[in-house]
């Protein structure tokens, strides 16, 4: 093929003529352009070749001959192959709303009707590809573009695959975020069941407006992960069972009514993959079929994939003759060529092409009287061989003036009110009916004419590039080039310095063996990637300062668009987008005092809107017992006196709902002389004083937990880092503290400044869980020393102590009252950096045995 060329500025591939950027990727521009036969708007994606390593060349040949077979109303249609010098095009169908993620920035969190639609338009399409052995790895809401009417469209197959049977795939891919903990811990996985991941957190984003588990730093969002926690914020739609009514009989025609959205996401987001949902449970699942859209869903998830094959079988069993008589005469190509390349599907051919863009015009416009179609030939072979096959039907079938013009008329897409139109919609007559066919068919050239347009397009060009170079994009990444690109590795310890940290800690990362790139295990792993940031997700979509909440705090982000004009400005029916009071009133007023206990409905500091769950369920301290929880706590480093003295200023606080600056001086005062670093919440030193506020004082005292009432957790969260959020409290069960007395005791106070505790409980039995710690550490190589012990406080319990030379103690019990496996790491040592993550794979690879198994 020619290379391409520029006409009056525009640029010219193929029978395309080539306009701005609207896209960028890792290695791909994406580029708006306009097929000249058709006049159908595209997106052209071009990679250039030469820039890729043999990996990468694979990867994008894969994507290539996926493209080819995929056809599927919610995927990106593709409708050519180009091959130029080195370049490589993927021309594929233009989505005009662009992506899904950038509305959700826009607007913030949609309506969870709203949510449906999209999501059940994206679960068809992931259907459809796992149905042809196909998974994508690599859902997000930047490849889900939005394209006609808010339809949903998948893109970007670079990373998708083949998997078939119980095959298990082995390469790092996806984007952090979205990237299920198999593929963070650098197991082998089922890309289907990772799918299935991506589409969890697709679904909270969009019900939520923010991430599942925000971090700032790979480590973090690891660490996040595989905590297993999921905080779903209040407003999501919770499964419910009324009292009256018990499980049994029956059941199954009431649960309808009840909305379960927040069911549904944890069902995706289940660490086992092995009991996470496959696509066909995601398609059952109850909320897909709720309320008044229940047959609407039903009918677009029906609708959905035998449209796509209908397709295929009609356009395979006839050819449209007006299409065909068009591009005869437009494209001078023969009746013979068109046949041949479009029965053949042939990707690399303009003509395949230019068919498939013209019937696709013609199904999106209804072009009339259509309906006598060329005979198709009996098969390729046929074709091929010669004409014996083809059946004795006229050829050339009346075909009226008035569907060849409507054929000759502009996309519908340039009728829009697209900003786009103006690079690429020029519907000039000459250049509508004569277009500019490309050189290789040696046809007469019309006249090319842009007039004013012309300088238009480059002021556009221009913003579109500053506009672009702001915008912080977000890439897939896959292990052995995104995560461990040449510039990355630049930033790695040299090879022996790895190899030689890795022989000394087994959990670290392992050099690259040359020529291995692909195989490159447990990238995350690294201690260096920590560094690396990604973009951070939880300041990312933005959510109405009504809603924002401490338990949300985390997950969600601070706003700077009001939902209520967000409702106003959307043009569904705003009843079906009940602002956030609206619904938090409704369920309360369903669900208030059954389900959730609201401790104090008034709000006795103040007005503003009352959050019907209490906060100790949605906080983060949700899984401390009661016990566990107090109105503040300083830490054992704060002498007695500070420490009354800073829970007489927050009660001051509280009764006279004055601001808390005072407090906050005070705290800074005691704070000073600690580095600023050692303050945070990430790597603190337990020497400096730390706070930790729960919400007990509220509860306690009837305070409704609103917006406006004294709200230690969420002002502290957003003033101060010296808060340590769900931090313990200094003295812990069982014998987590230390083993340098070589005694344990249930209530023996922690050393405050050496030790790091993570806490589990599980309903295995002791002995198993002993021996999965054991066989993990064996797997990762890891000695260590094991001690039998008993539990002073019961007799009868045995603990296993398991001492590892980096300074980690693990101790096993069973303690009562729940007679639950306690197991308690307690990292002595903070030399280590690796010790956290060692104690987060163990835990981990106990939640595999036991997915209920609670972090504390
Ligand atoms: N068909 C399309 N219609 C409109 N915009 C598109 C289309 N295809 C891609 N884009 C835009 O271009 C961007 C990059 O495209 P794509 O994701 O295919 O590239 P990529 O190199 O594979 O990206 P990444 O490296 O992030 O995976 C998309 O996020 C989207 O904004």
């Amino acid at each position: 093929m020619a290379a391409p060329r520029r006409r009056m500025g525009l640029e010219k591939i193929g029978l395309y003529d080539v306009g701005r950027a609207i896209g960028k990727g890792n290695f791909a521009t994406v580029r708006i352009a306009r097929h000249r036969i058709a006049k159908t708007k595209v997106a052209i994606k071009s990679i250039d070749v030469s820039a890729l390593d043999r990996e990468n060349l694979v990867k994008l040949e894969r994507e290539v001959r996926i493209v080819k077979i995929i056809d599927h109303p919610h995927i990106a249609k593709s409708y050519e192959i180009m091959r130029v010098d080195n370049m490589l095009y993927i021309v594929s169908e233009y989505c005009m709303s662009g992506e899904l993620y950038e509305t959700l920035i826009e607007k913030g969190r949609v309506a969870e009707d709203v949510a449906r639609n999209w999501f059940s338009e994206t679960a068809s399409a992931v259907s459809y590809l796992h149905s042809q052995g196909i998974v994508h790895r690599d859902l997000k809401a930047e490849n889900i573009l939005l394209g006609k009417n808010s339809k949903i469209k998948i893109i970007d197959f670079g990373f998708s695959n083949f998997q078939t049977g119980d095959q298990l795939l082995n390469t790092w891919c996806g984007s952090p975020p979205y990237a299920a903990p198999e593929l963070l811990l650098g197991n082998s996985y089922d890309g289907m069941k990772a799918d299935i991941w991506s589409m969890g957190v697709l679904l909270y984003i969009l019900v939520t407006g923010g991430f599942p588990f925000p971090s700032d730093s790979v480590n973090k969002l690891k660490r996040s992960v595989l905590s297993g926690v999921v905080k779903i914020p209040y407003w999501v739609s919770v499964g419910m069972w009324p009292p009256f009514l018990e499980e049994g009989p029956g059941w199954n025609d009431v649960d309808l009514f009840f909305l379960e959205c927040a069911d549904f996401i944890r069902k995706m987001l289940v660490l086992n993959p092995g009991k996470r949902y496959s696509i066909q449970n995601v398609l059952q699942h109850r909320w897909m079929y709720i309320r008044n859209d229940a047959k609407k869903t039903q009918v677009q998830l029906l609708e959905a994939i035998p449209a796509s094959s209908i397709d295929i079988r009609q356009q395979s069993s006839k050819l449209n003759p007006t299409i065909m008589m068009f591009m005869q005469q437009h494209g001078k190509w023969s009746e013979e060529q068109i046949i041949d390349a479009v029965l053949g599907r042939d990707f690399e051919s303009p003509i395949f092409a230019t068919y498939e863009l013209l019937a696709d015009k013609v199904k999106k416009g209804s072009l009339e009287g259509t309906g006598e179609e060329y005979p198709r030939r009996g098969s390729r072979g046929s074709i091929l061989s010669g004409k014996a096959n083809v059946d004795e039907q006229p050829l050339t079938p009346t075909i009226s003036a008035h569907q060849l013009a409507q054929l000759n008329l502009s996309s519908p897409d340039c009728d829009s009110d697209d900003s786009s139109n103006s690079d690429l919609c020029d519907d000039s007559p000459l250049s509508s009916m004569e277009p500019n066919h490309d050189r290789q068919f040696g046809l007469p050239r019309g006249l090319e004419v842009f007039g004013n347009r012309f300088e238009n397009r480059y002021v556009s060009i221009y913003c579109t590039q500053i506009l672009n170079s702001l915008i912080f994009r977000r890439h897939t990444l896959c292990a052995s080039e995104q995560l461990l690109s040449p510039n990355m590795m630049g930033q790695f310890p040299p090879p022996n310095l790895l190899l030689n940290n890795f022989m000394m800690n087994p959990i670290g990362f392992p050099p690259m063996p040359e020529g291995q790139a692909a195989e490159f295990p447990l990238p995350s792993l690294h201690p260096g990637l920590g560094t690396f940031p990604i973009a951070d997700y939880s300041k990312m979509l933005p959510v109405p300062k009504s809603e924002r909440r401490a338990s949300a705090g985390e997950t969600l982000l601070p706003t700077n668009i009001d939902l209520q004009q967000h409702l106003a400005n959307l043009s569904a029916n705003p009843a079906s987008f009940p602002t956030v009071e609206e619904e938090g009133r409704s369920y309360l007023a369903k669900y208030g005092g059954k389900r959730n206990t609201v401790h104090c409905l008034g709000n006795q500091l103040g007005g503003g809107i009352q959050n019907p769950i209490p906060r100790y369920q949605r906080t983060p301290y949700a899984k401390a017992p009661p016990a566990e929880r107090r109105s503040s706590w300083a830490s054992p480093s704060l002498s007695a006196q500070q420490q009354t003295h800073l829970e007489k200023i927050f009660k001051d606080a509280l009764q006279t709902n004055s601001d808390i600056s005072r407090l906050h001086k005070e705290f800074k005062n005691l704070s000073h002389g600690c580095a600023q670093s050692q303050i945070t919440n990430e790597g603190s030193s337990l020497a400096c004083p730390q706070i930790s506020i729960t919400d007990e004082y509220n509860r306690q005292h009837n305070i409704a937990p609103s917006a406006s009432s004294f709200d230690p957790v969420s002002i502290f969260q957003k003033n101060a880092q010296e808060v340590v959020f769900g931090q313990r409290p200094a003295t812990a069960i069982g014998f987590s503290s230390t083993s340098f007395s070589g005694m344990s005791t249930p209530e023996q106070t922690t050393k405050p400044t050496d030790d790091r505790i993570k806490s589990c409980v599980t309903i295995l039995p002791f002995d198993e869980v002993v021996h999965t710690l054991k066989s993990s550490l064996n797997s990762m190589k890891i000695p260590f020393q094991e001690t039998h012990e008993v539990v002073p406080e019961s007799e009868s319990t045995e603990m296993r102590r398991l001492s590892l030379p980096s300074g980690v103690e693990i101790g096993v019990a069973v303690l009562p009252p729940e007679h639950k496996s306690h197991v308690e790491f307690a990292i002595i040592n903070n030399d280590s950096p690796n010790s956290d993550f060692l104690c987060d794979q163990l835990i981990s690879h106990l939640r595999y045995i036991d997915p209920t198994l609670i972090s504390e």
